[in-house]
């Protein structure tokens, strides 16, 4: 919808009303036209400002109506129609201005920001293109080289940088629509002919054919196999050297690609995805809406390694008071050191002061006496974990929650040290904890709802994706990494080799594949797990063959590269060859080909011919499948949650939607017969056979994700 109102005696004002970010929907293009018309006809009228209500100009296009049958006037003739108005038009922009809410604003004659509005064209992160117009009139405004840095990342830009590139005409802190009615008064008579944008030739560099290039062979290496970062560049190069009519013919039939494209409804339906995993719920039936976080406004940290020094960051960046606690005298210079090192690079590349007097460093747990919140950050190791929870809760106020950054224990065994174990969740951060996005906060059996939603909105304001979970063995995202991994390691053992695999993997999208992934994280970790788990190097007299472990199918391929000291890159050795320690250049080993020779001869293993789609296949739907598994045990709430962690934190391609959408898009059967298949093959390989849910799911005829939790549900109350 859209409001009109006539101000100053000669200014038509039009307010986009649709809350909540006054996205262009059927209705409220369909009040621009009309009022538009409305505001040409009344000869009173000299000027027109277009505005939104509640202080925000317009999010773009209405994304929810991407999915189904588009009715309602076109953006494009309607943007046209504004452009070509006999009367000045300007834009008032408050907030925001995104998509086509910016493309709309690019159709007017003039743009007057509020100076903390921001401004952008992020339809390439739901694969899409600027596809109003707003391809051929952004370089036309601000030169080929600004328009396609927006244009090919999204990126929001500040009202004052808009400024500078010329993007908008003035910026104000004062009420931002007095200021444009004003304007719009003093321009009602200026002639508007140099004002259509459309009409401007486009602004090129002499070398725009080499920019061009360079522009190309970047995106296409970032792209990760996503295709509208290049569609994006081919639509700008179209502003570049043709003229406007035949370059909107181009963003025409480039958009219409992408419109339909299964990237885009992946990106779109994780966009909404991400903001689903907000509205979290635990299976006591506690709540988002329902339950009440408590502030914080001093937080403690304790053990300053990488993570715990990644999470002070964190907190401090984001202006608590931090508390961080490292007993070792040496370790905690060190840290001191880092994490100012860490602070200055970031306040310097964000232009502020950097945070460093909002930390206090102390060895000695006492001094975490009055914080808020605490968030322990010490080894791995469940015994050591358990002696801090119980000085925490001896030394701590009562009130005080209690969270462990572990990567999988147990937090119930935790809680159960405490006065309280009430206020104690995990928080679950990754490395680099003040870069990575993702948050797992897991709830034990005795965590408050009280205590879940203040992680969840410590996690927000220090800005990660925080997802609710439950306790389990890896909680979501670990656990469903244990099968991915075993079948890349069974692999090798069958006759692949880490090249390979890596290979098919990344061309999937992942930024890493996992041999390349586990030479960075380093080998011994995931060793000491296995060995304190009782795996790794079995006692050999109990008679247990090598390759089986518990009752099932092992690979001990990592634990004897272990054994030789190869812990991947920090020592120059892994899955591949580095040139020294350090060095992050892998290259393939010829040594390590021929220990699995070795390897395959001394088990009598006779290496086969493997495919990418088997490749593929076993390491993707065994993880798919643990997530089934994860759902059916109420782990994760429903698909959104699991699909945001594998994003955020496992470098899952976004364009693929995460691992159970993408399972939704090979088709829920297809996924059923295959994981059946292998496991015919496989049988000592529990993951790969098919869980409950999935059956459930495609005996219920596949439906859609979205409609996933209602079969989840029935196959719960089962249980
Ligand atoms: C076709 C021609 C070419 C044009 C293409 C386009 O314009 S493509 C579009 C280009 N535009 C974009 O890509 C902008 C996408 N939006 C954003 O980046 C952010 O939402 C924000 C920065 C606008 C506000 O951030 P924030 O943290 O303050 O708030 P929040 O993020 O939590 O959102 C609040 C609520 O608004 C909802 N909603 C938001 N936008 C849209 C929309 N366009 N549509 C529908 N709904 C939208 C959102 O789902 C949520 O609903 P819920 O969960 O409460 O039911």
């Amino acid at each position: 919808m859209a409001q009109y109102t006539r101000v100053s005696g000669s200014v038509g004002l039009i307010t986009l009303q649709s809350p909540p970010v006054n996205a262009l929907s059927a209705a409220v293009r369909q009040g621009i036209v009309d009022l538009m018309q409305r505001a040409l006809s009344e000869p009173e009228v000299k000027s027109v400002v277009i505005c939104g209500q509640n202080g925000i100009f317009c999010g773009g296009a209405d994304i929810k109506e991407f999915g189904g049958q588009m009715s309602g006037p076109p953006l494009i003739p309607m943007i046209h129609a504004i452009e070509a108005a006999s009367k000045p038009v300007v834009a008032a922009i408050e907030g925001i201005a995104l998509g086509g809410g910016l493309e709309l604003a690019l159709g007017c004659h003039y743009r007057i920001a509020h100076s903390k509005a921001r401004v952008g064209l992020p339809e390439v992160t739901l694969g899409l293109l600027p596809g109003a117009g707003g391809s051929q009139r952004l370089p036309r405004l601000i030169g080929v080289p600004a328009a396609l840095d927006l244009i090919t990342t999204g990126r929001h830009v500040t009202a004052a940088e808009a400024l500078k590139f010329g993007l908008v005409d003035q910026i104000t802190d004062h009420n931002t629509v007095n200021v444009a009615v004003k304007f719009a008064q003093r321009v009602a008579d200026q002639p508007l002919d140099a004002r259509r944008i459309s009409t401007h030739p486009c602004l090129c560099p002499s070398d725009v054919a080499v920019l061009f290039e360079e522009v190309m062979q970047r995106v296409r290496r970032t792209a990760r196999g996503a295709i509208a970062p290049i569609a994006c560049v081919q639509a700008v190069r179209a502003a570049a050297t043709l003229p406007y009519n035949q370059g909107m013919e181009r963003e025409r039939e480039l958009m219409a690609t992408l419109f339909t494209s299964g990237q885009a409804r992946a990106l779109q339906y994780f966009f909404f995805a991400q903001r689903a995993v907000g509205r979290w719920s635990m299976p006591s039936g506690a709540r988002w809406d329902t339950s009440k976080p408590r502030p914080v406004h001093k937080a403690a940290v304790i053990g300053l390694g990488t993570m715990g020094r990644g999470i002070t960051v964190a907190l401090a960046q984001a202006g608590f008071s931090v508390v961080a606690v490292e007993t070792q005298e040496k370790q905690l210079m060190e840290a001191k050191q880092a994490i100012s090192g860490m602070l200055e690079r970031g306040a310097k590349r964000r232009g502020v002061a950097p945070a460093l007097d909002k930390i206090n460093y102390g060895r000695n747990i006492q001094s975490v006496a009055d914080v808020d919140l605490v968030i322990e950050a010490v080894f791995e190791d469940m015994a050591l974990k358990k002696k801090v929870f119980q000085q925490l809760s001896a030394v701590c106020k009562p009130s005080t929650f209690l969270c462990s950054n572990t990567s999988g224990l147990d937090i119930d065994q935790l809680a159960c040290q405490t006065r309280n174990p009430e206020l104690v969740v995990g928080m679950h951060f990754f490395a680099p904890a003040h870069v990575m996005k993702l948050l797992e906060v897991v709830y034990g059996p005795k965590s408050s709802p009280l205590a879940v939603a203040t992680a969840m909105q410590l996690g927000k304001k220090i800005g990660k994706v925080s997802v609710a979970v439950g306790n389990c063995r890896g909680f979501v995202g670990n656990r469903m990494l244990k099968p991915y991994l075993e079948q890349a390691l069974f692999l090798l053992e069958e006759g692949a080799t880490p090249e390979f695999v890596d290979q098919v993997l990344e061309e999937f999208g992942f930024a890493m594949g996992v041999f390349r992934m586990s030479d960075l994280s380093g080998l011994d970790v995931g060793w000491k797990v296995r060995l304190a788990d009782g795996l790794a190097m079995p006692d050999p007299t109990m008679g247990q063959p090598t390759r089986l472990r518990q009752g099932r199918r092992y690979s001990p391929l990592g634990d004897l590269l272990c054994e030789q000291g190869r812990f991947g890159q920090k020592t120059g050795r892994g899955w591949y060859q580095y040139d020294k320690p350090g060095s992050q250049v892998a290259k393939p080993d010829p040594w390590l080909h021929s220990f699995l020779d070795e390897y395959r001869a001394r088990h009598a293993l006779v290496a086969h011919r493997i495919d990418h789609q088997e490749v593929l296949e076993r390491c993707l739907y065994s993880m798919i499948n643990e997530g089934f598994r994860i759902l059916e045990d109420g782990i994760a709430a429903g698909p959104e949650d699991i699909d945001v962690i594998y994003v955020f934190g496992y470098s899952w391609p976004r364009h693929r939607g995460g691992p159970m959408f993408y399972a939704a898009t090979v088709g829920l059967n297809k996924v059923l017969e295959r994981l059946e298949h292998y496991y015919q093959a496989h049988p000592d390989v529990p993951s790969l056979q098919p869980c409950h849910l999935l059956r459930k799911l495609v005996a219920s005829g596949s439906p859609p994700i979205q409609k996933w939790r209602e079969v989840i549900k029935k196959v719960r109350s089962q249980l």
